[in-house]
């Protein structure tokens, strides 16, 4: 009888920020048995305070089999399809670079590297991609509400930045689809375009971006929909305290997708 030896995942980390760094050191950590932290991409020279070697993009696609973009969408624009190409697997948290459909069909197409997404923030996107098999969702909302600072954009006009700024309670800054609304804010509403993957379809999910004062956690909510049944996620998370954008959970998601990805066993998919 031969036994195989399980391959170790060699994992390039992109982005040594909120999200990357705890991905990075929870690697290192050897928190996830079959995946370990080969090197690290960042546009900011980081010195000693990677405990990975920091590398050129070029030099991740040869190191590693796996590379995590945590870095914006565009990164994934610029790399996706060259990551993919060198044989190397993909997984977005940026997943808003999908909204551009060009780019979506040319990373669904390229290989021979998977590309894969991680839930991040948003929950219920497994569920929603099963409802997918009974028939299409007809009604998609997500509304998402966060801390005012987090949401402003170098596009809003004064009347709206001081409305924000001067906000005692939720105000609305946009409402549109998952189409528009990750591109406007491409640090904040990447689950509308997660949202859109799951269900299949850009123009269906209709998204709210509010702006709340008191918004202690970031909220999702996404409300769906069909002939077969109504679905609903609310989830509240605390923000990154380093980068209140960015909700504490993002980073265990995509641990948590790389644990899949390495072939834990025992686990929800
Ligand atoms: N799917 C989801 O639920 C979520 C997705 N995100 C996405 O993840 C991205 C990263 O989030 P955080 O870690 O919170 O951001 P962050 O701002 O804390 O860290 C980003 C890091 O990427 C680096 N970076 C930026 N552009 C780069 C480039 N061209 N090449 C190499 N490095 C680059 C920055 O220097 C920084 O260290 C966000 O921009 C957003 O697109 C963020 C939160 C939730
Ligand atoms: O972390 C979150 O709550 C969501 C987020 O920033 C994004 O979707 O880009």
């Amino acid at each position: 009888m031969t036994t195989s030896i399980p391959k170790v995942r060699r994992v390039g980390v992109v982005g040594w920020g909120a999200i990357g760094r705890v991905v990075g050191s929870a690697l290192v950590e050897q928190t996830i048995p079959g995946a370990e932290l080969e090197c690290v991409v960042d546009n900011r020279p980081l010195g000693d305070s990677a405990p990975a070697p920091q590398v050129a993009f070029e030099e991740a696609l040869q190191r590693c089999d796996l590379v995590v973009e945590a870095a914006g969408q565009a990164v994934v624009r610029a790399w996706g399809e060259r990551v993919l190409e060198s044989g190397t697997d993909l997984l977005i948290a940026s997943t808003g670079a999908l909204t551009d459909e060009e780019l979506a069909k040319r990373l669904l197409a390229a290989g021979p590297g998977r590309v894969y997404f991680t839930g991040g923030a948003v929950g219920g996107l497994d569920l929603l991609q099963a409802v997918r098999s009974l028939g299409p969702l007809h009604d998609v909302r997500l509304t998402t509400t966060k801390l005012p600072s987090t949401l402003e954009q170098p596009w809003m006009d004064e009347e709206l930045l001081t409305r924000m700024r001067t906000a005692t309670g939720p105000v609305e800054v946009m409402s549109g689809t998952a189409r528009d609304v990750p591109a406007k804010f491409p640090k904040s509403t990447n689950v509308a375009a997660s949202v859109a993957l799951a269900v299949g379809d850009l123009d269906t999910v209709r998204v709210r971006v509010v702006a709340d004062p008191g918004a202690h956690h970031t909220r999702h909510v996404v409300e769906a929909s069909g002939a077969h049944g109504t679905y609903r996620f609310d989830v509240a998370h605390l923000p990154d305290p380093g980068n209140p954008a960015t909700s504490q959970v993002v980073p265990y998601a995509v641990l948590r997708s790389l644990a899949a990805l390495a072939g834990r066993t025992g686990q929800i998919l």
